[in-house]
């Protein structure tokens, strides 16, 4: 019955997601399985998909393609991005532990979508221009993760700074493309879901 009246009350993303914790948590009784629960937060790095349409992906494609970067609504809102071995060495520290309630994952910097858009541009020495379009349906406007608990209790943090992942991420992409070139694909940024009925910023 509470869990009835939770699911009701969070929204359908997080219902989904809370959902999939209910049935872990369920295998884990019934099947006597432990199990970590990581919360994972924006992650990249090479080898990332170039075409899935994230914020990382879509601003190098478009700067090394000298292609607008195709900021959604007024670039206002903030993420906090983590590099992949970062992530790895977290998940890592999470299932050696014996930490069995959920841990966040991600880096706690946080930079606007415009600085962000910026950093890549000045990262990649690009001239492309940055286009501001309408909102993207749902768009939180802030997250941060909090990584008190991971770094109690795992003894973790993030240590890659954003600039040395972010060459490092560009740079697999400039391999990438040269490479696809001469296979004749060209990958493209994928658009986002635009919220109905809003026009577009200047
Ligand atoms: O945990 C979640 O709720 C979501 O977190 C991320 O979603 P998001 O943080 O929005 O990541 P991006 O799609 O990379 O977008 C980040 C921000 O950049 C903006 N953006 C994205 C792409 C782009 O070309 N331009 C642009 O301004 C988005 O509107 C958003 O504000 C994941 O990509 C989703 O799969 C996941 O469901």
């Amino acid at each position: 019955m509470v869990s009835k009246a939770l699911l009701r009350l969070v929204s359908a993303v997080n219902r989904r997601r809370m959902k999939l914790l209910l049935g872990i948590a369920l295998l884990a009784y019934v099947a006597c399985v432990e199990v970590r629960v990581a919360r994972i937060f924006n992650t990249f790095g090479p080898r990332m998909h170039m075409n899935d349409g994230r914020v990382v992906s879509n601003f190098i494609l478009q700067a090394l393609q000298g292609e607008p970067l195709t900021v959604y609504g007024s670039g206002s809102q903030t993420r906090a991005f983590q590099y992949v071995s970062d992530l790895v060495n977290g998940l890592v520290a999470l299932m050696n532990s014996n930490v069995s309630s959920p841990v966040n994952l991600g880096n706690p910097e946080e930079h606007t979508i415009l600085e962000f858009a910026q950093l890549i541009k000045n990262l990649v020495g690009s001239g492309s221009e940055i286009q501001f379009l309408s909102e993207a349906q749902d768009d939180p406007q802030k997250r941060k993760p909090d990584i008190k608990k991971a770094k109690l209790m795992l003894g973790w943090e993030p240590v890659v700074p954003l600039e040395e992942g972010l060459n490092k991420a560009i740079h697999y992409f400039r391999k990438e493309l040269e490479y696809q070139a001469n296979n004749q694909y060209i990958p493209k940024p994928k658009p986002a879901r635009i919220k109905k009925g809003r026009t577009r910023h200047s």
